[in-house]
């Protein structure tokens, strides 16, 4: 009874939340504040600090397990001997598959170090590598992600607050590149302009076991187009 109650109130407070983020223009994308609890951040960044095979990417470090990831075709790599995910992911993931059934296993997961100042430059993950739901936690700082519609050029600027979920459907993933810009400070909405701090994101996506891509976005898809940005 107590556990019912719980879950209810949890789930009507994570209802709340999604109705509170969706302000944003972009269909399809969700974020979802306070997904992951303090305790939760706390032990993933100290698993963060004994992590020694970190590789280089531009100025950030990254780790990949299910599938490493090749950076010079901006796809899916080879299956990696780490099939496994890290056990700290699995409160998340449980709680993930509670909320949003319908996203199938996630089979690839990239954790990423930002030292303060860098980020990653304006892309779409790769349509023919990955499937339609491109998960996204964000711990230690927040930053904010830049948004660029690709049939309008409209720009979106979304705060990632830490302990935050984002994900990203439909127009979202498909149809608007994301950047996080290399710089020290963000400036906010109101006009604040807030330092950086080293931020980590932990990514999580499904493969295309066929490479191909199927979305109703054939003229901005990498099935027909290479992108160049
Ligand atoms: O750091 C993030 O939150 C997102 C990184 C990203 O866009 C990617 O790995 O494709
Ligand atoms: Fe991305």
């Amino acid at each position: 009874m107590m556990f019912i109650e719980y879950v209810n109130l949890t789930y009507q407070n994570f209802i709340k939340q999604i109705k509170n983020s969706n302000k944003s223009d972009i269909p399809g994308l969700m974020l979802i504040e306070e997904f992951i609890t303090s305790e939760q951040e706390k032990e993933i960044l100290q698993q963060m600090n004994s992590i020694k095979s970190w590789i280089p990417v531009q100025d950030r470090i990254v780790l990949h397990y299910g599938h490493s990831f090749n950076y010079n075709l901006n796809q899916v790599g080879t299956k990696l001997p780490e099939l496994e995910f890290p056990s700290y992911l699995n409160p998340l993931l449980e709680k993930l598959n509670k909320l949003f059934p319908s996203i199938p296993k996630l089979e690839q997961l990239t954790i990423q170090l930002y030292p303060i100042g860098t980020g990653i430059p304006p892309h779409m993950d790769n349509h023919s590598s990955f499937g339609p739901n491109v998960i996204a936690f964000s711990l230690e700082n927040p930053v904010i992600m830049e948004f660029k519609n690709l049939k309008t050029n409209k720009v979106v600027n979304i705060d990632l607050p830490r302990r935050s979920l984002m994900i990203l459907q439909d127009d979202a993933r498909y149809s608007w590149s994301h950047a996080i810009r290399a710089r020290k400070s963000d400036l906010l909405e109101n006009g604040q302009v807030r330092e950086r701090g080293q931020r980590i994101s932990l990514t999580l996506r499904t493969i295309n076991p066929d490479r191909i891509c199927r979305c109703s976005w054939p003229e901005l898809c990498d099935r027909n187009i290479n992108h160049t940005y």
